[in-house]
């Protein structure tokens, strides 16, 4: 049976105190049964966060990496000192990255690189905008954003494929649970022809307006393998009645 995993990813929101606020929350939670969960924050809620979550099953994730090891590019962080301070996963091409900071698939695909290099899993995010889908090219799109990463790395390495159609983020309009299974089913297949056994284990996750409502539509489909979480994961309780879900 396929892990089955939800992601928070809080964007660039909260501040010291609602992280510490939310973390106490989630403790008091009980572990959620069969499911992996991770926690992206922000970079400099990092080090505390994996201090409080020591010990704990939610793991801690970054929401972006620079691609190269180290070196002057002022502002970044590097793969390294991420596993330095015990991160364990990181999203790579978060349609917000490639759309106001210029991440193109090549520079996504050397993200994931970087990360699973220095033993963090890259959560590797692809989707197509609404214009792109309604010129019948989601799967041109989708194909072209994975096959930039399988160009460079082996599929054993990336940590989960996470489809967020551009549309459904932030919009409140979730795709119905039919369209992104079959998304979720191509990106399987063009796995599968490179490796086959992974393909069979590789997380697929969905990510765009999941609430507690609409996520055991979506977990129901045969390849949506959990959801990369954002507004909903602000509150802990909603982002644990995902994982419940
Ligand atoms: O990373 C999370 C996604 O962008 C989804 O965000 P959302 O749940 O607020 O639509």
């Amino acid at each position: 049976m396929r892990e089955r995993i939800i992601i928070a990813n809080w964007k660039m929101n909260g501040t010291l105190e609602s992280a510490r606020a939310w973390i106490e929350a989630y403790r008091t939670l009980p572990a959620a049964a069969n499911c992996r969960a991770v926690l992206c924050a922000p970079f400099v809620y990092l080090p505390e966060i994996v201090e409080r979550l020591r010990g704990t099953p939610l793991e801690v994730g970054a929401q972006d990496v620079n691609e190269n090891p180290s070196g002057a590019y002022t502002g970044e962080i590097s793969a390294g000192m991420l596993a330095d301070i015990g991160v364990s996963w990181c999203i790579v091409g978060h349609s917000e990255r490639r759309r106001y900071y210029g991440d193109t698939d090549n520079r996504v695909a050397m993200k994931a690189l970087a990360a699973a290099k220095a033993g963090i899993r890259p959560i590797v995010c692809v989707g197509e905008t609404l214009e792109e889908r309604e010129r019948g090219e989601t799967q041109t799109v989708i194909l072209r954003q994975l096959n930039a990463v399988l160009a460079v790395m082996m599929p054993a390495s990336i940590g989960a494929v996470a489809y967020e159609p551009v549309w459904a983020i932030g919009t409140g309009h979730v795709a119905d649970p039919e369209t992104a299974q079959a998304v979720h089913a191509s990106i399987r297949r063009r796995i599968e022809l490179v490796d086959q056994a992974r393909a069979m284990t590789l997380p697929i996750l969905y990510g765009g307006s999941v609430t507690p409502d609409n996520a055991a539509g979506l977990f129901a489909m045969p390849d949506i393998d959990g959801a990369l979480v954002g507004g909903a994961s602000l509150k802990a309780t909603s982002f644990f009645a995902i994982g419940q879900a």
